[in-house]
C-alpha cells in the first residue's frame, strides 16, 4: 500500500480499531454521523495550515484512496490536539450521512451508575497558586494573557453508557456543537463546545471566538445582571479584544473581505454567558481548507493567551497535567475543503468506568485566583450535568 511509511510511523492500523465505532457532530440542526474507521491518520498537524505540508498532503491521499475504493465524497472527522506536535486522532469513515437533528426528550439523569470518587488536578490551592505565578510573570514578561485549566477525574460503579451521556448532553446546550470522537485506546472524546473555530462553505469563512465568561443564575434578572456585568467588564472585554486582535492578525492577509465587530456580543449557555464575537470573511483563494484556516488560528488566546508561543511555554510549565485533545479542536471537513471546526471545550474522554473532564479560564493581569476557580468550576458544570452530578 501506498501509504505503508506514514503508517508505520504515525498512522493508527485500522484494524486495531473496532470497525463498529461511531462518530457525532452536531451543527444547528445538521447532524453528521458516521460509523466505521476507513482510516486512521495520526500524523501530527505541525504545519497544517501549509497546502504542500506533510499533513495536509496524508490528508489528501487519504481522500483519494476513499475514492478509489469508491466513497464518491469522503469525509474526515476527529480531532487534533492542544499542542499539534502531539498525534493527531482523525478519521475517514467508512459511511457517513448528514441528517435533519432529532428533538431528543430530556433523559433522566438517573441513568447514570453511581459516583464513587473524584479528583480534582490541582486542586483549589494548586489552580489558585497557578493563576497568581501567572500574574506575577504578567508583570515580569510581556505575556499579557494565559489560559489555566483542570482536570476532574470521575469514577463511576458501572460503565458509561455513551450515547446517554451524549443525549444528556444535548440538552445542555442546544446550540452547541456536539461531538463524539472513537479514541485509539478504546474511549471516546465527548462534549459539546459552543466556540467555532473556522467554518468555511464555498468561499465564505465564519469564525466565532469566545472569551469573557460569567455563570448564569437561576433567577431572571440576577440573570440579567450578570450578563450585564460581563459586558461591561473591562477585564473580561480586554480578555477578550487579545483573541480579536490576533485571529483578524491571522486571517486578513489571507481574505479578500474580513468583518471583524467593533464590540462582542453576548451568548449563552444553560450554565454560561459569553463575550462573542461573529467573524466573517470571504477567502482570496478558495481552495484554502478549512483545515488549513482552523490550523492557522489554532491555539486561539482564547484557549492558550496571548502572544502565543510565550503563553503556552507558561501553560506548560504551571499546568500538572497533559491537555492531550482538551482545547485542541474538534469537527469534519470534506475533499472539497468545505468543513467546520470547533474548540474541544466543555468536554470529556469517557473510558469504561471513568470520565475525564477538564475546563481552563484565561487570566489576564486583573484576575482573581478565586474568581478564576469559580469559573472553572462553573465551566466543568456542563458535562457534570450530563453526568446527573453537581458542580
Ligand atoms: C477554556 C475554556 O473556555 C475558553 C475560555 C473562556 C474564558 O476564559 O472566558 C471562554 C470560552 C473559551 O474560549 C473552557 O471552557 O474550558
Amino acid at each position: 500500500m501506498q501509504t505503508g511509511a506514514l503508517r508505520a510511523t504515525h498512522e493508527q492500523p485500522a484494524h486495531s480499531i473496532d470497525s463498529n465505532r461511531s462518530f457525532l457532530f452536531t451543527s444547528g440542526e445538521r447532524e453528521l454521523r458516521a460509523t466505521g474507521i476507513r482510516e486512521a491518520i495520526a500524523l501530527p498537524a505541525t504545519g497544517g495550515e501549509n497546502q504542500h505540508g506533510a499533513f495536509q498532503a496524508a490528508i489528501a491521499a487519504a481522500f483519494a484512496r476513499a475514492r478509489q475504493a469508491g466513497d464518491a465524497n469522503p469525509v474526515l472527522i476527529g480531532a487534533i490536539p492542544f499542542d499539534v506536535s502531539e498525534p493527531s486522532c482523525l478519521y475517514v469513515p467508512d459511511n457517513h450521512e448528514w441528517h435533519t437533528r432529532p428533538l431528543r426528550p430530556v433523559v433522566a439523569d438517573a441513568a447514570m451508575p453511581a459516583l464513587i470518587a473524584q479528583k480534582s488536578l490541582p486542586d483549589e490551592t494548586g489552580f489558585k497558586r497557578a493563576v497568581e505565578h501567572a500574574i506575577v510573570n504578567f508583570r515580569h514578561s510581556d505575556v499579557r494573557k494565559v489560559v489555566l485549566s483542570v482536570m476532574r477525574e470521575l469514577t463511576f460503579a458501572g460503565d458509561i453508557d455513551v450515547d446517554r451521556l451524549l443525549a444528556n448532553l444535548g440538552e445542555q446546550n442546544r446550540k452547541g456543537f456536539q461531538f463524539r470522537i472513537p479514541l485509539p485506546d478504546g474511549g471516546d472524546l465527548i462534549g459539546v463546545s459552543p466556540e467555532l473555530l473556522m467554518r468555511k462553505e464555498g468561499d465564505r469563512i465564519l469564525s466565532n471566538p469566545l472569551a469573557g465568561s460569567a455563570r448564569r443564575m437561576a433567577d431572571p434578572q440576577a440573570d440579567q445582571a450578570h450578563a450585564e456585568a460581563l459586558a461591561a467588564s473591562t477585564k473580561d472585554q480586554y480578555e477578550h479584544s487579545l483573541v480579536i486582535h490576533d485571529i483578524r492578525q491571522r486571517l486578513a492577509p489571507l481574505c479578500a473581505a474580513l468583518d471583524v465587530p467593533d464590540r462582542p456580543s453576548l451568548i449563552n449557555t444553560a450554565a454560561l454567558w459569553h463575550l462573542s464575537t461573529r467573524i466573517e470573511g470571504t477567502v482570496a483563494d478558495p481552495t484554502l481548507s478549512a483545515l488549513q484556516l482552523a490550523c492557522r488560528l489554532h491555539p486561539t488566546p482564547a484557549v492558550c493567551g496571548f502572544p502565543t508561543e510565550r503563553a503556552h511555554r507558561l501553560i506548560r510549565f504551571v499546568e500538572p497535567f497533559e491537555r492531550g485533545l482538551f482545547t485542541g479542536m474538534v469537527g469534519w471537513c470534506d475533499a472539497e475543503g468545505n468543513g467546520e471546526w470547533v474548540v474541544t471545550i466543555r468536554c470529556g474522554m469517557v473510558r469504561r468506568n471513568t470520565v475525564t473532564l477538564f475546563a481552563g479560564a484565561g487570566i489576564v493581569e486583573a484576575s482573581e485566583p478565586k474568581s478564576e476557580w469559580a469559573e472553572v468550576q462553573t465551566k466543568l458544570k456542563t458535562m457534570l450535568n450530563a453526568c446527573g452530578l453537581d458542580a
